[in-house]
């Protein structure tokens, strides 16, 4: 029987572990928006960056065609704004897509074009213009009426050449899609050829905003005085359909809940009393407990019986009565008598060195009288302990599922290698009178049934008949479960020389205090025995 609180303790782990599922569906329904929200970030930064090229490239084209046109015009044999001059200039614009018209500058004024020839009213450029230190070119943008019809352009001046172009000579084309502003600058920054800008960018104020990545790019050309800027904002939440985001939520969620199903099944598997009892037996995660054994007539104490102890994390104390059971079930028995035979023979080596009529009872399952490596081992264990092996007791609990003939022959050999041999729980199992007269024990124990209610007249009775049984046999007799002083005094009116254990006296205890149990009993018997 495991201890009262494991089953409380099972069904409570059971209502925790039921919410395991659902954290891990709302904890993988999160990590999948961030996912997709990072795999999104990856490829839209990926694509400023193609877009960036983009631009770049198309600009240097501009800046490539511009810049050739302008070579050609300077280089011109001819003397400024003659016809042959002003035809060259023609050939210019037609050749040259990007070029609108081009003309010649003296002293700051327009003074003739391939488009309306000598300009009858020279023309003034604005003094807005930016000058490039790089290019040696003046820019002017946006200007409006230079020259007799109402255009708006864009203008280049580089020694006597001007050329006009069109605001716009950046082809948008799949930027519209984008949510994606850029500007094509200078390289330090003053001045900007063109600006595209999305009008929706800085619409999102509502919480999904909290999910939005913002992304500055800039790259600039190795030939002109070019760069462009890019800015980008990412909400995969928003810019995703809203089908594919519920997809997303719905496989994310599936995905943690199947996780958490199996981490519970995991979790319950290594938290099985199985399990646990199997660590702790392999780590020496027992403990042994030892009760006093009195004589009653002088309340002495002449030994103790090793009982052991499993106080598991999980399961709390579990009663050996059924960790015992379980163990033989899992195979692992033998190490747990293995373990408490060494360690108790470890604890009390000391006090039976100095007192050698003190013994020490250990119990024994029909794993260890069955096992052929059993005695060898018992030997070695007693003989390097320096105990005495009359000191060892072995108690054969007539509960053992075996055959009689098997208990006797083991009886017989460890009372022969010199152990004495107790037959544990008289009483209750399936021995009976037959066995006294078939197997040879040192002791009887009388299973505690036989104490308890002892102030009942029918119980005296039986055990009056019990003991005009077992007496005559001369073994040692101990009664077992003396809980009250009552139960002690009948027992021992009963029989003078009983031997009692029973939480009357003392439950079992560690070590230490055993050891100052034993010690104050010894000293209060040969106090009231020099009185
Ligand atoms: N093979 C092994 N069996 C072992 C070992 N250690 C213990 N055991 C067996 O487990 C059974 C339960 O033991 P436990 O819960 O430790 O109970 C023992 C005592 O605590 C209990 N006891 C003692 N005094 C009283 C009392 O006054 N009243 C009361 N109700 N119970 C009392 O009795 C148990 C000891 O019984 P016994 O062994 O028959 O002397 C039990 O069968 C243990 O044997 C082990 O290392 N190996």
């Amino acid at each position: 029987m495991v201890n009262q609180n494991t089953p409380n303790f099972k069904a409570h782990l059971l209502t925790g572990k039921r919410l395991i599922p659902v954290l891990m569906a709302i904890i993988s329904i999160i990590a999948t928006v961030l996912l997709t929200q990072l795999v999104s970030t990856m490829l839209r930064f990926e694509n400023q960056t193609g877009i960036s090229a983009h631009i770049l490239s198309q600009a240097e084209r501009v800046a490539s065609e511009l810049d050739t046109a302008q070579q050609v015009a300077s280089n011109s044999p001819y003397p400024e704004c003659t016809v042959d001059d002003i035809n060259l200039l023609r050939r210019l614009t037609l050749e040259y897509e990007l070029v609108q018209d081009i003309g010649r500058v003296w002293q700051g004024k327009i003074i003739c074009t391939a488009g309306w020839g000598i300009l009858k009213h020279a023309t003034v450029l604005p003094d807005t213009g930016y000058y490039s230190h790089i290019e040696g070119r003046t820019f002017y943008r946006h200007v409006a009426d230079m020259l007799p019809v109402k255009k708006t352009n864009n203008l280049i001046v580089k020694g006597n050449t001007v050329i006009f172009t069109s605001p716009v000579n950046i082809k948008m084309q799949y930027m519209s899609d984008l949510m994606l502003d850029w500007h094509l600058v200078t390289r330090n920054g003053a001045y900007v050829f063109d600006t595209f800008s999305t009008p929706s960018q800085s619409d999102s104020h509502n919480w999904l905003s909290l999910f939005t990545q913002r992304s500055q790019q800039r790259i600039c050309s190795k030939q002109f005085d070019l760069c462009v800027e890019t800015t980008t904002q990412n909400n995969a939440l928003t810019a995703l359909p809203s089908g594919v985001l519920l997809v997303l939520v719905v496989l994310g969620a599936g995905a943690g809940y199947l996780a958490g199903f199996a981490l519970m099944v995991w979790a319950g598997r290594i938290n099985s009393i199985d399990a646990r009892l199997k660590k702790a037996v392999f780590y020496h995660l027992l403990h042994l407990e030892y009760q006093p054994q009195y004589r009653l007539s002088d309340e002495s104490v002449v030994g103790a019986e090793v009982l052991v102890r499993w106080k598991d994390d999980v399961y709390g104390n579990v009663s050996p009565e059924f960790f015992i059971k379980l163990a033989e079930r899992l195979g692992i028995y033998r190490q747990i008598t293995r373990f408490v035979i060494e360690q108790s023979l470890m604890d009390m080596s000391g006090l039976m060195a100095e007192h050698p009529d003190f013994t020490l009872s250990i119990n024994v399952g029909k794993h260890d009288i069955t096992d052929a490596t059993f005695l060898p081992y018992l030997n070695a264990m007693a003989d390097n302990s320096g105990c005495l092996r009359q000191q060892i007791k072995m108690e054969i609990t007539e509960k053992t599922d075996v055959n009689y003939k098997i208990i006797a022959e083991s009886a017989r050999e460890l009372q022969q290698l010199g152990y004495l041999v107790s037959l544990d729980d008289f009483g209750t199992g399936v021995a009976n009178i037959h066995w006294l007269t078939e197997i040879t024990f040192d002791e009887i124990k009388l299973d505690k049934y036989f104490v308890r209610g002892l102030g009942d007249d029918f119980k005296k009775t039986m055990l009056d008949a019990l003991l005009s049984i077992i007496v005559p046999l001369n073994k040692t007799i101990v009664f077992e479960g003396i809980e009250t002083r009552e139960e002690k005094e009948i027992v021992l009116s009963a029989y003078a020389t009983a031997i009692g254990q029973g939480w009357y006296y003392s439950r079992a205890v560690p070590v230490n205090e055993f050891i100052k149990i034993y010690h104050n009993a010894r000293k209060e018997c040969q106090e009231s025995a020099g009185e």
